[in-house]
């Protein structure tokens, strides 16, 4: 069994992220207690009902008193309005960490709250699902995904070795990275692919020559993939977009560039340049299965509360 690694660890934002870590706190006894708060008293008296954690507060600031691990694990544009509130109920010494998709952006909300007595250390797990609130959190989610960590220079060694044991518990692998590589890397991975997923699927929605049902009655798995991403909770997507905008924008030009190369190979009839883009991308989907790593959102169909092991 993981020795217990925290007294009480406080979740700010009890969603699919925040759920997750309530849930594995739990089963992995990392923690002596774990304090629940969140924005919506709606949201906290499900996250209650479901026996997430062992005191629920509407209150931020009173959740992190005690605690030495704090997670925020919000929308990422309401990473600096937490930070605002937390602050000044802070213990020393504690650790605060976050979750969000972005990295600079939130570096940015919160670290000017931040007090020189905690250890602010960003981090981001790579693991998610279209699903989001409190019933969409399960054991197992976090389990072979990376975890990265965007430490700030400076940072003390041993919180840091402390958050990183934290997500290994919970069966992460736990990388480094500078905020702005982080930032590129997942507009290129996760954030172009799921901006792609909502054009595609909204083009689909516009067509007039085609109605909704074909697209229904007929949608190959191809198709079906992109509703997935494109069922990803909107609000959480909308602040990606908003707060990690110079990367996204940066791919997107590149995208579209490579996308008009493809069109004009299409009219064209250059055979040999599609044939060449697909071995290319072909080997690349091959080195990620053989890399362990085609099962972002693994069985969606399980029951939040059904362990995995
Ligand atoms: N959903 C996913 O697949 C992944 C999400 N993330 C990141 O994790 C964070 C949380 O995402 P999810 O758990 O999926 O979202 P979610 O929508 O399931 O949950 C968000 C939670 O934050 C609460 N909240 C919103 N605004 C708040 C505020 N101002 N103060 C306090 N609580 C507030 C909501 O009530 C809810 O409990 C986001 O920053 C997202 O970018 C990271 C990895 C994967
Ligand atoms: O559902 C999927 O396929 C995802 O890609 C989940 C996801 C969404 C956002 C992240 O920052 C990390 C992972």
């Amino acid at each position: 069994m993981t020795p217990v690694q925290f007294d009480t660890v406080a979740l700010i934002g009890i969603g699919l992220i925040g759920s997750s870590l309530a849930r594995e706190i739990r089963h992995k006894h990392l923690a002596h207690r774990i304090v629940i708060s969140t924005r919506s008293a709606e949201t906290l008296k499900r996250a209650e009902e479901l026996g997430l954690g062992d005191m629920y507060t509407l209150s931020a600031a009173d959740a992190v008193r005690e605690a030495d691990l704090v997670i925020v694990s919000v929308p990422v544009g309401a990473s600096g309005a937490v930070a605002a509130v937390i602050a000044g109920a802070l213990k020393p010494g504690a650790i605060v960490t976050d979750v969000g998709s972005t990295k600079e952006s939130v570096i940015a909300q919160m670290q000017p709250h931040m007090p020189d007595h905690v250890h602010f250390i960003p981090g981001h797990p790579i693991a998610g699902t279209e699903y989001s609130g409190p019933d969409a959190g399960f054991i197992g989610l976090f389990r072979g995904r990376w975890c990265i960590l965007t430490p700030l220079a400076g940072t003390d060694d041993t919180a840091k070795t402390r958050l990183r044991l934290f997500w290994e518990a919970v069966g992460s692998n736990v990388d480094e990275m500078d905020p702005g590589h982080h930032d590129k890397v997942l507009a290129i991975v996760s954030h172009l692919p799921h901006i792609i997923a909502y054009n595609i699927v909204g083009t689909a929605d516009d067509l007039e020559t085609v109605t909704e049902s074909d697209v229904i009655k007929y949608s190959a798995s191809g198709f079906r993939d992109f509703t997935r991403l494109a069922a990803s909770d909107p609000t959480m997507w909308r602040d990606i977009c908003l707060h990690n905008k110079t990367a996204i924008l940066e791919m997107l030009s590149r995208f579209s560039e490579d996308l008009a190369y493809l069109q004009r190979a299409i009219r064209w009839g250059d055979g040999e340049k599609l044939f060449d883009l697909f071995t290319r991308t072909r080997a690349i989907r091959r080195s990620i299965v053989e890399a362990g790593q085609d099962t972002a959102a693994p069985d969606f169909g399980r029951h939040a509360n059904d362990p995995v092991e």
